[in-house]
């Protein structure tokens, strides 16, 4: 039995970071582990021009304590008034990594998103051209489609229709929560990935749902059948270069959690690796770790593998706080409900 694993220093290829306290509260717990992360835009307002990026990233290094490293990738938020020639520029200098597309009201600060998808093709366009990654939330935000179904019918009805009208356009599924979205990314051998968060190996519905409603274990898109978390889990676990994490740890305070109407989002940032190499472990596949968290991300963005390693060990059951404190409020951690044995050395 293995009770030590060696692996390079992972990265993140979605994160939410936010902004000023909550940036303070949640940066070193991802940076504690992780070399990069793409950072995700959605902040209020959006981060829409290259300007908005660059001032954005010296925010997140400002907030770095000194004796850690870590490195923010930035993107641009798409718009329908994106300007293609800004993308570009922002691109050259290796400023942003990826654009990312939030359908007008799909998640949590999406308003600015893009309604008309013929709006953004010039964008869509300059991007192919440049061979910068597209970044998307697939959901489709029609009230009449329900919940469940939103991820299956963007593929059909926005994605492949973008793909097939912009050849060369390179695609990341981000946080993707079924088996169709597995099996578009297999069915698809170029210029497409994946991300797969942390939550979404662990939780089905029923965990949100069974038992009295879990506001910490709702997120968007939302957790699906356990068969699409087995999917998720075969995905993650099979060493397939399309599929990469992106934990999407997402930070609300409680109090925006635990409302009527509470905030979709699940922090995992404190115990993801701790969780991954306990998923990993019982999926009989250790020895795929380290493709998912530090080797096929890298490679889908054109990037070096990090050259630092982590080593994670097995013992005793891992101690994390139930909540960080960040200047805005208490912010729940991610509870599996088992525990884990697995911690970075
Ligand atoms: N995943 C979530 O449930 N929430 C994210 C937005 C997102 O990634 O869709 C957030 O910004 O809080
Ligand atoms: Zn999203
Ligand atoms: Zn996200």
């Amino acid at each position: 039995m293995t009770h030590s694993l060696t692996i390079r220093r992972p990265d993140d290829w979605h994160l939410h970071l936010r902004d000023g306290a909550m940036l303070q509260a949640v940066l070193p717990e991802t940076a504690r582990h992780f070399a990069r992360a793409i950072i995700m835009p959605n902040l209020v307002p959006p981060i829409v021009t290259g300007d908005h990026a660059a001032a954005y990233r010296e925010r997140i290094l400002a907030a770095l304590p000194d004796d850690m490293t870590f490195e923010p990738l930035m993107t641009l938020y798409l718009t329908e008034d994106t300007d293609p020639t800004d993308v570009a520029a922002a691109h050259a200098t290796g400023l942003i990594r990826a654009v990312k597309l939030y359908p007008a009201g799909a998640t949590t600060n999406s308003s600015s998103g893009v309604r008309d998808f013929d709006k953004v093709r010039p964008v869509l366009e300059k991007m192919a051209e440049i061979g910068l990654p597209l970044c998307v939330h697939g959901e489709v935000t029609e009230a009449e489609i329900d919940i469940f179904d939103r991820e299956a019918v963007f593929i059909d009805r926005v994605l492949d229709p973008i793909r097939k009208t912009t050849p060369g356009l390179r695609v990341v599924m981000e946080h993707i929560t079924t088996s169709n979205g597995v099996d578009y990314v297999k069915a698809n051998e170029k210029d497409l990935g994946a991300t797969i968060t942390t939550h979404h190996l662990i939780i089905n519905r029923n965990h949100i749902l069974v038992g009295g409603i879990k506001p910490h274990y709702y997120c968007l898109p939302v957790a699906k059948r356990e068969e699409h978390r087995l999917a998720l889990l075969t995905a993650a676990t099979s060493g397939d270069a399309r599929f990469f994490l992106g934990t999407d740890s997402a930070p609300h305070t409680d109090s925006n959690k635990e409302m009527a109407c509470g905030c979709a989002g699940c922090f995992t940032a404190t115990n993801t690796m701790s969780l991954l190499a306990e998923m990993f472990e019982r999926a009989d596949a250790l020895e795929k770790l380290e493709a998912f968290t530090s080797l096929n991300g890298p490679a889908f963005y054109r990037l070096p593998a990090n050259e630092e390693t982590i080593t994670l060990t097995k013992g005793d059951e891992v101690v994390y706080p139930a909540k960080i404190e960040s200047g805005d409020g208490p912010v729940t951690v991610f509870d599996p409900g088992f525990p884990l044995h697995w911690r970075v050395a």
